[in-house]
C-alpha cells in the first residue's frame, strides 16, 4: 500500500497548570492509502481530534510525525481541506460566494470560480439556493454548502470532524449517502471522525477504533462491504455483524 498519509509514533502531550502532563495521543501509527475512506471512533476524549488536528497541521505532535505523500507535514496546506462540526460558514456571502471564496484565494478567473462552484453546489443539491444566505439554510443544507467549499478548491485529502454531528438521523443518512456519491465521482482520501458506530461502519473501507487514557490507536476494522452503499446493506446481516464487532471494541476494548 503506498500511504498517502502516514502517522509515525506521534504523541500528543498537554501540560494544563496545576495539572500532571497527560498524552492526549500517544505513539499513534496509521497508513491511510490514497482515495481511501477511513473513519475513526472512540470514547469521548480519547483524541480523535487531536489526531485530525495533527494531520490538518493545526497542532503540532510533541514526537512522532506526520507524512502526506512522503513530506513531512509542517502545517496546514491546499491539499488537507479540513471540515468542521460546526459549519464555518461566511453569514454575509452567499451559498455560492461562500464555495467560491477558497477559489478566489487561490487565484482562479471568476467565469472558471463559477463554473466549479456550481459544479460542487450541483453535487451536493444546493443549486435552487446558490443565492441563499447561510442563516437561511437549515443546518443539514450549511453542511453541505461545507462540503461543496471544501471539494472546490480540490483538496487531495479531506479531514472531518464530526461533520454530521449536529444533524437530525434523517438528515444525517442523507448526507452519509451523498458523500459516498461525492467521494466516488470526486475519489478523495478521507479521514472522517464519528461518535456513531453505524455511520463510521457504513462510510468506512477501515474503522480506527480508538481507546482512552491515554488516547491511542486500539485497533482497525476492515469494512469488507460493497461499495457503493446501499439501503440493502445497511439492513444486512453483514453490516450488523460489522457493527456489532465495533461497538464491542468501543464500549469494551479490553475484551476485544
Ligand atoms: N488544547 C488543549 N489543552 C489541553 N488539553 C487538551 C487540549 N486539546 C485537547 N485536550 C485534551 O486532550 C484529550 C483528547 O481530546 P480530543 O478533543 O482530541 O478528544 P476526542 O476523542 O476528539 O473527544 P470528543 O469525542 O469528546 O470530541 C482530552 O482529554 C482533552 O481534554
Amino acid at each position: 500500500m503506498t500511504a498517502k498519509i502516514s502517522f509515525r509514533n506521534v504523541t500528543k502531550t498537554y501540560a494544563v497548570a496545576g495539572q500532571a502532563p497527560f498524552n492526549a495521543i500517544e505513539d499513534f501509527n496509521l497508513d491511510v492509502a490514497d482515495g481511501e475512506f477511513v473513519t475513526v471512533v472512540g470514547p469521548s476524549g480519547c483524541g480523535k481530534s487531536t489526531a485530525l488536528n495533527v494531520a490538518a497541521g493545526l497542532v503540532r505532535p510533541s514526537s512522532g510525525g506526520i507524512t502526506v505523500d512522503g513530506a513531512r507535514v509542517e502545517g496546514p496546506g491546499p491539499e488537507r481541506g479540513v471540515i468542521f462540526q460546526q459549519y464555518a460558514l461566511f453569514p454575509w456571502l452567499t451559498v455560492r460566494q461562500n464555495v467560491e471564496f477558497g477559489l478566489r484565494i487561490a487565484g482562479h478567473r471568476r467565469d472558471e470560480r463559477r463554473r466549479i462552484a456550481d459544479h460542487f453546489i450541483d453535487l451536493v443539491g444546493l443549486t435552487d439556493f446558490a443565492g441563499a444566505l447561510p442563516k437561511t439554510l437549515s443546518g443539514g443544507m450549511k453542511q453541505r454548502c461545507a462540503i461543496a467549499r471544501a471539494y472546490a478548491v480540490n483538496p487531495k485529502i479531506l479531514l472531518m470532524d464530526e461533520p454530521f454531528g449536529a444533524l437530525d438521523a434523517l438528515t444525517r443518512v442523507q448526507l452519509q449517502d451523498q458523500l459516498l456519491a461525492m467521494w466516488s465521482r470526486e475519489r478523495r482520501t478521507v479521514v472522517f471522525i464519528t461518535h456513531d458506530v453505524d455511520e463510521a461502519v457504513y462510510l468506512a473501507n477501515r474503522v480506527v477504533v480508538m481507546a482512552a487514557r491515554p488516547g491511542r490507536l486500539h485497533r482497525v476494522v476492515d469494512v469488507d462491504l460493497p461499495f457503493p452503499r446501499t439501503e440493502d446493506i445497511r439492513l444486512s446481516a453483514a453490516f450488523a455483524a460489522l457493527r456489532n464487532e465495533v461497538w464491542r471494541s468501543v464500549y469494551h476494548p479490553a475484551l476485544n
